[in-house]
C-alpha cells in the first residue's frame, strides 16, 4: 500500500466495530497505524493482541494506559488517535487525550456532550468531534441546520415522529438523530430526545424499517416524520446506511482535515464534521 502524506493513527478500540473497520479504513488510505489500542479492560486480558489488516496491535487496558501513551508519543510523533469506544468513555477518554495534548478525531457518541466540547475547548487541543462520520449524512445534517438557521420557527405547531435503528449491541439513542431534531426544534417544533424511537427489534427492523436481513448487524435507518396541525400537509426524510465503510472513510478524511489544520497551526481547533465538508478535505 502506498503511503501517503499523513499521521501516524492510534485507534481506541481496535476490538470494537467501528473501531476495527476505521483501522482497515486508515491501512487502506496509505496512514500508519501505531500498534497499540487503548480497549476496554476485559479484551486487553483477555485477548492480547489483534490483527488489522495482518498488522498485530496490541491491546492496552486503562491502568496502563499513561504509560503507553507516553510511549507512543515518542516512538510516533505527530500521531492523531481516532476514537470509537462507548459512550460511558467519552469524556474521559477526551480528557486523557487533551491533557496529553494528543490531537483526536472523536466519534464516539453520548456522553456529556457539552461538558465535551468545553473541556476540549479549555485545552486546546486539535479534536474533530461529531456524532456522524458519514459524509453525505453529514450533509444532509448540514442542510437541516442551514434551514433552521435560516428560517426558525418555519414549522411551529408541528408533530413530529422519529425512529431510528441500529444493530441490537446499540447502547445509546443514535447521536445523529439527537443533532438532527436540535435542528427540528430551531424549526418550532417541540421534541424531547427521549421521545427518539429506538428501534432494536430484529423482526420490526426488518418488516417496519425494511433493515435488510444481511446489514442487521451494522446498520443505520433513520425516518424524521412532520405532520402539520390540521393533518392536511406532511414531510418524511430519511437517511437509511448499511455497514460502516461510510464512516469509516469519513473518519480517515476527518484525520486528514485535522493533519492540514495542525501543519498550518490554524486559531481554530476545534473542529465538526460539517466544518471537514465545508474545507472540501475529502479524498
Ligand atoms: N460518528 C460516527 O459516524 C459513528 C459513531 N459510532 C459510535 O461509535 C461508538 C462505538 O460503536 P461500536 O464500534 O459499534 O461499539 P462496540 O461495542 O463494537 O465497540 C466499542 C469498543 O470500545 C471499547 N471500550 C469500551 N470502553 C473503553 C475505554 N474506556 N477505552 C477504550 N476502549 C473502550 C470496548 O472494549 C469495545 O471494543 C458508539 O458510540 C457509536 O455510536 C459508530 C459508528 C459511526
Ligand atoms: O452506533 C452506530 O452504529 C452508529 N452510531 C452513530 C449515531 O449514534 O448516530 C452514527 C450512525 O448512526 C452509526
Amino acid at each position: 500500500m502506498a503511503k501517503i502524506d499523513g499521521p501516524p493513527v492510534m485507534v481506541n478500540a481496535c476490538t470494537g466495530k467501528m473501531g476495527n473497520a476505521v483501522a482497515e479504513a486508515a491501512v487502506r488510505a496509505g496512514l500508519q497505524l501505531v500498534p497499540f489500542s487503548f480497549t476496554g479492560e476485559s479484551e486487553a486480558v483477555a485477548i492480547g493482541n489483534i490483527g488489522v489488516s495482518g498488522i498485530p496491535v496490541e491491546l492496552v487496558p486503562p491502568e496502563v494506559r499513561q504509560q503507553a501513551l507516553e510511549d507512543v508519543r515518542r516512538d510516533y510523533p505527530g500521531l492523531i488517535i481516532i476514537d470509537y469506544t462507548l459512550p460511558q468513555a467519552v469524556n474521559d477518554n477526551a480528557s486523557f487525550y487533551s491533557r496529553n495534548g494528543i490531537p483526536f478525531v472523536m466519534g464516539t457518541t453520548g456522553g456529556d456532550r457539552d461538558q465535551l466540547r468545553a473541556d476540549v475547548e479549555a485545552s486546546g487541543v486539535y479534536a474533530v468531534i461529531a456524532p456522524q462520520m458519514g459524509k453525505q449524512v453529514v450533509a444532509f445534517q448540514a442542510t437541516m441546520q442551514m434551514m433552521a438557521d435560516q428560517f426558525p420557527g418555519a414549522f411551529a405547531g408541528y408533530k413530529l415522529e422519529v425512529e431510528e435503528s441500529h444493530q441490537r449491541s446499540k447502547v445509546d439513542t443514535s447521536g445523529t438523530a439527537k443533532a438532527i431534531v436540535a435542528s427540528f426544534r430551531q424549526l418550532g417544533i417541540h421534541f424531547a430526545d427521549n421521545e427518539i424511537q429506538k428501534v432494536r427489534d430484529p423482526m420490526a427492523q426488518v418488516d417496519h424499517m425494511h433493515v435488510p436481513e444481511n446489514a442487521l448487524q451494522g446498520h443505520a435507518f433513520h425516518t424524521y416524520s412532520l405532520r402539520s396541525p390540521d393533518g392536511s400537509v406532511g414531510f418524511q426524510f430519511q437517511h437509511n446506511v448499511c455497514g460502516r465503510e461510510i464512516y469509516a472513510e469519513g473518519s480517515v478524511d476527518a484525520v486528514l482535515f485535522l493533519y492540514q489544520q495542525i501543519q498550518q497551526q490554524t486559531q481554530q481547533r476545534l473542529f465538526s464534521m460539517i466544518d471537514v465538508l465545508r474545507a472540501g478535505a475529502m479524498r
